[in-house]
């Protein structure tokens, strides 16, 4: 049997991912030892509670509450805590101590990810985060390495999984947004606190790392346009799909021109979408993310799979380690960040694309023709209208509703559409405004 030099390693918190990621690294060790050339020893894993029940078992002798010690004596610190703090304070500390570092802390990384990139460029110690976007599905190590050579031009992705696992409970069973949020809790995909996912916070975090990787810029998570799912209502995903479409909660980051200014840069934003149910995204169930991405000379790529769950995401964590862990044994550059474009982020005003808004008017002749007209004198072109009549409401003067689908416009040209529409008075309300992406 060959005998291996150890690498200690620490795990911080016990979590979802944390306790999986424990137990497979106990599991596999012989495993895991020949494929690194030196053991993998689980010196410790810090909580915060030593009784607290955890979803994997662990030994009790490997738990401690004192997590300074356990980074300060560990080869790579696993940092499985979530949240801003004490996750910054102790990766500093182990990038500082000569540790390197694996986390899947999107939150973190989105905004403080310049400093601890900086930090561990200083001393020499890498920062690993596949686990941080996409859970299971290698997507940061393909953006970092597989297509360094490329220039990605867009990246349209479902990225938080909680979202896309509750607006596929509300389209196929009609369930509400509050009980499949209680499932997607209790299957361990939710954030810690789930309005990061219901809210887009998650999916922004993810969109901050992706642009930031894909066009080799800082792009900060302030510049991140955020829209959650909260206003998605049954009756929305009911309608989309007798459209043909579906919704989902999108990512996408793109290079851009503002309109206004001829700035090139890059736009990153996360909204709710209708997608054509002909697009590979909108097959796309449960929790799983998927990544499109449009490359120069690749062309389409995509990355599908678990984008949540602590077992699936665990894949990734020990992916990270068993590269950092070969770095410790074979040495050589590691990776670095590369943020040499520098390009400017782009506000939502400067993004271009389709748009479909839902209107309730006022069911009498010349209507139509009004509302055309508010459209063009905006410069916005429609594409088709569909008039939905007597289905409105029980009091009052008869209403139709009408579903307006544009050609590509800009958000500035939309806004300035749907507020002069609401200061109509045919128009009784503008019942919903959605993109439309992916055609
Ligand atoms: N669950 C997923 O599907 C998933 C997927 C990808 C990335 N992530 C990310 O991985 C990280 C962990 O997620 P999770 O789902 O395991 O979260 P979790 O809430 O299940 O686990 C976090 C654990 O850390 C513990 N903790 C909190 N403060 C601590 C402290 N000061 N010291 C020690 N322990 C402490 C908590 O008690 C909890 O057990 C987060 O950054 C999350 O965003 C999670
Ligand atoms: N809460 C996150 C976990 C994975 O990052 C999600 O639902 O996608
Ligand atoms: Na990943």
């Amino acid at each position: 049997m060959i005998e291996y030099r150890n690498l200690r390693i620490a795990i911080l918190g016990a979590g979802s991912v944390g306790s999986q990621v424990a137990k497979l690294l106990l599991e596999h060790r012989e495993e895991l030892a020949q494929r690194v050339g030196a053991g993998l020893e689980l010196v410790g894993v810090a909580v915060r509670d030593l009784d607290a029940p955890r979803r994997a078992d662990i030994p009790r002798e490997l738990l401690t509450t004192d997590a300074e010690s356990l980074i300060l004596g560990a080869d790579i610190v696993v940092e499985l805590i979530g949240g801003l703090e004490p996750a910054r304070t102790h990766i500093l500390t182990a990038i500082n101590s000569g540790a390197d570092v694996i986390t899947g802390n999107k939150a973190l990384l989105a905004t403080h990810g310049p400093e601890l990139f900086e930090a561990a460029e200083q001393v020499g110690a890498q920062l690993y985060y596949e686990a941080a976007v996409g859970g299971a599905i290698p997507i940061i190590r393909p953006l970092r390495d597989s297509l360094a050579g490329d220039r990605v031009e867009r990246i349209l992705g479902i990225v938080n999984g909680t979202t896309n696992f509750i607006l596929d409970r509300m389209d196929s069973t009609g369930e509400s947004l509050h009980d499949a949020l209680a499932v997607a809790t209790e299957l361990g995909y939710a954030e810690a606190d789930p309005t990061a996912d219901i809210e887009g916070y998650d999916a922004a975090q993810k969109a901050a790392i992706l642009a930031s990787l894909a066009f080799h810029t800082s792009v900060p998570l302030e510049a991140v346009y955020r829209e959650g799912i909260t206003s998605i209502t049954h009756d929305q995903v009911v309608a989309a799909r007798k459209a043909g479409y579906v919704v989902k909660l999108l990512a996408i980051c793109e290079r851009a021109t503002d309109p206004a200014t001829g700035v090139h840069g890059v736009s990153a934003r996360v909204h709710p979408a209708l997608v054509p149910l002909a697009h590979p995204l909108a097959a796309v169930h449960g929790a799983n993310n998927a990544v499109f991405l449009e490359a120069e000379a690749a062309g389409s790529l995509m990355f599908y799979g678990a984008g949540a769950g602590g077992l699936e995401t665990a894949s990734a964590v020990l992916g990270d380690l068993v590269s950092a862990a070969r770095r410790h044994v074979v040495g050589g550059p590691g990776v670095a960040e590369s943020t040499h474009a520098d390009l400017p982020a782009l506000p939502i005003t400067a993004v271009t694309t389709r748009y479909q808004i839902t209107l309730r008017v006022l069911d009498q002749p010349g209507v139509l023709a009004a509302i055309a007209g508010v459209f063009s004198d905006n410069g916005v072109s429609v594409e088709a209208v569909e008039q939905h009549v007597g289905d409105g409401q029980e009091s009052g003067p008869a209403t139709a509703t009408l579903v307006i689908g544009t050609h590509e416009a800009s958000e500035a040209a939309l806004a300035a559409t749907v507020d002069a529409l609401e200061s109509r008075n045919v128009v009784d309300s503008v019942e919903s405004v959605l993109r439309v992406e992916g055609l």
